[in-house]
This record gives structure tokens, sequence and C-alpha cells, in this order.
């Protein structure tokens, strides 16, 4: 049997007493490239957010790596890329500073980088397609190339899971089929991924099982729904973050 990743088993999470999912089930199995879609504040962040342990569970469960949330430590095995860099936060960084932050987890706060730790950064920058920007500061990249550089740290750490929320909304093309193919090398090499998504773009054939999360509950669980309605026009103008509250039925479930 393959190993479960993650197991969501009826998770209740709410915010200030007010229920955002109610009852949602999800497993993850070792291998599986899987995308949370649904409407703006459906609550697939919060989902994700559940899984990481960094909201609590009013009822229900969730294990990482078979252990529950609230006692893993073992988080060296898992990268997770935020919805986006900390707005303006003025650190001066470089590229490769923040994608070499992606390495304290393995090798400790204490002990200078080693060859490892080079090796693994430099991997991550070419996966992504920024090796040439490894020594820019990275207040001076696209928001795409911000969130490659997002990316390329959560690759340094060598994970053996990857959970993304939203990796390439607003992002320009070369940067989505950068990510794209950084993505397929991760999950051609074994890796694991739960990616939250709004539009799927050149991710889309690389994911292996959609989860659409529709009202705090799971409504899809199975294959890649086609987009539908307005949503699936090209000229189509996603309000992102947080816009007003999109129709249902942005993700057919049929
Ligand atoms: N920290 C918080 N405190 C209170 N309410 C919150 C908090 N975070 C999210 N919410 C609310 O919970 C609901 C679900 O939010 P969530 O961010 O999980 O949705 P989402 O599906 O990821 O949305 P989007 O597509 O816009 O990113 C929304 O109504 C949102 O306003």
């Amino acid at each position: 049997m393959t190993p479960e990743v993650i197991s969501v088993t009826h998770g209740v999470v709410g915010y200030d007493g007010r229920p955002v999912l109610r009852d949602v089930s999800l497993t993850v199995t070792a291998g599986e490239v899987v995308a949370i879609l649904g409407a703006n504040g459906s609550g697939k962040s919060t989902l994700v957010r559940a899984v990481l342990g960094l909201v609590p569970l009013s009822a229900g469960s969730v294990t990482l790596f078979g252990q529950q949330v609230r006692r893993f430590r073992q988080w060296h095995r898992v990268g997770y890329v935020p919805q986006r860099l900390g707005a303006g936060s003025g650190v001066p960084a470089t590229v490769a500073e923040v994608v070499a932050s992606g390495r304290l987890a393995r090798r400790g706060i204490l002990r200078p980088p080693g060859r490892a730790d080079r090796e693994a950064v430099a991997e991550a920058l070419r996966a992504v397609g920024l090796a040439d920007r490894a020594k820019d500061p990275v207040a001076t990249l696209s928001g795409g190339q911000q969130q490659r550089t997002l990316i390329a740290r959560a690759l340094a750490g060598r994970p053996e899971l990857l959970i993304l929320d939203e990796p390439t909304a607003g992002v320009d093309t070369a940067s989505q089929e950068a990510f794209a193919g950084a993505l397929r090398g991760f999950a051609t090499d074994g890796g694991t991924v739960l990616l939250v998504a709004h539009e799927l773009g050149p991710l889309r054939p690389l994911i292996s099982r959609a989860v659409v999360v529709h009202q705090g509950v799971v409504a899809h669980d199975g294959t890649v729904p086609d987009p539908a309605g307005h949503h699936a026009a090209p000229d189509h103008d996603h309000v992102h973050p947080h816009g007003p509250e999109e129709p249902a039925g942005l993700w057919s479930t049929t």
C-alpha cells in the first residue's frame, strides 16, 4: 500500500466561531500531485493551514506522515510556499540568501552551510530558472521571479512533501512555466505535492487529482474538472487575493 502522507479526517475549522471547513476529509498518498480548487473564500488556504498545523481544528484530525500534526516534528520533510512574500519586507536579502534559508530545518541554525547545502541551493535555483539571478537582491525581481525564489527555497530543503498556496496566481507566463518544470522534476523524483490553485494553466498536466472545496466541504475529489462559465474565458480577470465572493460552480463538479 502506498504510504499516506497527508490525512485529514472530518476536519472542522472556524474563525471566531464562524465555521469555514465544516467536515473535510482528504487523503494524499506518496507521489500524488493534488490540487485544491474552489471559489474565493471557500476555505482552500484554511485547509492548507490546517494540514500544516497553523490553525487548530475544532473537531477531526490531521496527520502528516502518519503522525498527529500537533506532535509532528520532522518539518525538514515538508516544504511550504505561502501565498506571497511578505509585502515590502524591506530585507535586502539576495535571491541565494533567501533560497539558502530553506536549508535551515536541515542543518540547524548553528552549523555553517556545507557543500551539501550549497549544492542544494544551486540545484533549486537551476530548477526554477533563476541561477543567473542568485546574487541579485530579491527586491529587484518581478513578482513571478520572487514567487519562484520562494519555491526554490522550499525545494532547497529537499522535502518529501511540497505544499503550495496559489503558487502561480498573478505570475507571468515565463515564471508559471519555470514553476511547472520545477514541479515536474520534483514529482518525477517521487515527491508529493498539495497545491492550492485558482487556475491551473501549465500545471494542469501534472495534477493527478483535484479536490474542490465548496461551502466548507469537499464537493469533488477525482479528475481535474473543466473550468466552468466565465472563468474559462481567455480575458477573464481573476480578482485576487480575497476579492468578492464568486458564484458557486466556478469549477464544474460533474
Ligand atoms: N485569520 C482569519 N481570521 C478570520 N477569518 C478568516 C481568516 N482567514 C480566512 N478567513 C476567512 O475564512 C474564509 C476562508 O478563507 P480562505 O483564505 O481559507 O479561503 P480561500 O479559498 O483560500 O480563498 P482565496 O481563493 O481568496 O485565497 C474567508 O471568508 C476568509 O475571509
